[in-house]
């Protein structure tokens, strides 16, 4: 009987599967936005069983396993990892139609080349020999099986770079690099946490004691320097909406020392700070040449209680339905009008503003670099096959697909790069049932080069991060 995941898995025409096998297939991986924890890189971990590498940091998984009636002690608690996984293989079957039963298979196979179907029965015969496998595997050889040409680590700038220091001494062929993510720069509603934060961010900077809006700016404009120097060329910022509201210098050196004093800033203020400092960040990302990446829409921690308990990024999370288009065109505008726009893609949450962002990124393109604004690919909750071809149709219908930088995994664990075949295999699927009723040409070069290009090149071409040469295409 041909197996679940066999060759042909999603891909519903002849043309779908050339495509995939002649032009997707052997694309290296660029995963240029992601949440790995790059000391594991650093330290070549070898990771003691499969609870370990797939359910620890899975917030995915969690909340379907809470969806399914299973006990916080299996999800983020102190059950032993067999347990653990366990309740996992239990909720497996109930997650039929859900990504997660793709990927958990697409996984299993590309890892393990185990075909057998995750479920209760088969939980222990598959944690035994995914063991076994894992006992010879480490991250580094991971990453060199899966071909990731590129990683993008996401940082704060107040975190040390020591460890991506030590990943580039040791030269892998997968070049691992960090993402400046400084979210918590502009996080003033919690005045003792900010005012730690600038302590920290002082001491990593080397620059002692930041006492003013002036020390915080060159303190960031610093370590945005010293992400250039590794090799960063990408920036992130996780919002509800982008940030626009007017602030002079003057009110942001006020609001500064007020939050220093201890006092919480209004809301207005606090917007009115995040967003001179997010003109600061676009002026200093064009000025290197870097990309800026905004993730907006989600609506976080939304349970109370669970975020006393387990804090964020739990899987407590949603879809949030701010008001999106207006503060994000001031701020592109803002930037455009000085030249001091930079390569930027915008990723968005809720699918319904899909068109307006679509279009709404369209208004920046500068005549200069292609494909310079960027309509994201699905995130989150919209990296799913319905949802990437929400994507992908929006931005062939309203701008360039052609110029696509495409997949990304956001994710934490090093068994997600599969969702790269997953996205090609639905890209292959969308085209290749286009060519098969002639909608699009039967030109295969023509066709496929895209294909090609939304795998591997495009990105390569766009960020301007460094790749390995047995990478380069
Ligand atoms: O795919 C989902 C993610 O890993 C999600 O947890 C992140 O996108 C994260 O919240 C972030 O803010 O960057």
């Amino acid at each position: 009987m041909r197996p679940y995941i066999h060759d042909d898995f999603m891909l519903h025409s002849d043309a779908a599967v050339r495509l995939y096998h002649d032009y997707a297939a052997a694309e290296p991986i660029f995963d240029y936005h992601n949440h790995l924890p790059h000391a594991a890189i650093a330290d070549d971990h070898v990771f003691a069983d499969l609870a370990e590498i797939w359910l620890g940091g899975d917030h995915y998984k969690w909340r379907a396993m809470r969806a399914n009636g299973v006990a916080e002690r299996f999800c983020t608690g102190d059950a032993s990892p067999f347990e653990k996984f366990e309740a996992w293989a239990a909720t497996v079957p109930q997650t039929l139609r859900n990504p997660l039963y793709h990927w958990t298979h697409l996984e299993l196979k590309r890892y393990f080349g185990i075909d057998t179907l995750l479920g209760p029965e088969t939980a222990r015969e598959i944690w035994d020999t995914a063991n076994t496998q894992l006992a010879g595997m480490s991250v580094q050889s991971i990453l060199r099986d899966q071909k990731v040409a590129v990683a993008g680590t996401t940082d704060d700038p107040a975190d040390s770079l020591a460890t991506h220091q030590r990943i580039a001494a040791l030269n892998l062929s997968t070049k691992v690099y960090p993402t400046f993510r400084p979210d918590k720069a502009y996080a003033l509603a919690d005045p003792a946490a900010f005012n730690a934060y600038c302590a920290k961010l002082g001491a990593t900077a080397g620059r002692g004691e930041i006492a003013s809006f002036d020390d915080l700016l060159a303190a960031l404009e610093q370590r945005h320097a010293d992400f250039h120097a590794v090799g960063g060329r990408l920036s992130d910022h996780g919002l509800e909406t982008a940030l626009a509201e007017p602030c002079t210098l003057a009110e942001a050196r006020a609001i500064f020392l007020k939050v220093r004093d201890g006092n919480t800033p209004s809301p207005e203020e606090q917007l009115g700070f995040g967003s001179l400092l997010m003109l600061e960040f676009g002026r200093w990302d064009a000025k290197r040449g870097w990309t800026k990446q905004l993730h907006l829409g989600a609506m976080r921690n939304n349970s109370a209680r669970a975020y006393l308990e387990l804090g964020p990024d739990c899987g407590f999370d949603s879809i949030g339905d701010y008001r999106q288009a207006p503060a994000l065109v001031k701020y592109l505008s803002s930037l455009d009008e000085t030249g001091e726009l930079p390569k930027t893609i915008v990723y968005n949450l809720n699918p319904a503003d899909n068109y307006m962002l679509a279009t709404l990124v369209g208004n920046f393109q500068d005549g200069v670099t292609a494909g310079k604004m960027q309509f994201g690919s699905g995130w989150w909750f919209l990296d799913q096959k319905e949802a990437m071809e929400w994507q992908m149709n929006a931005l062939s219908n309203l701008g360039l697909l052609s110029r696509f930088v495409g997949m990304l995994t956001d994710s934490r664990s090093f068994m997600s790069f599969p969702r790269h075949e997953y996205f090609r295999r639905t890209l292959c699927n969308l085209l290749g049932s286009e060519m098969a009723n002639g909608e699009l040409p039967p030109d295969f070069e023509l066709v496929g080069g895209m294909v090609k290009n939304i795998c591997f090149a495009n990105a390569r071409n766009y960020f301007g991060l460094a790749v390995d040469p047995s990478y380069s295409g």
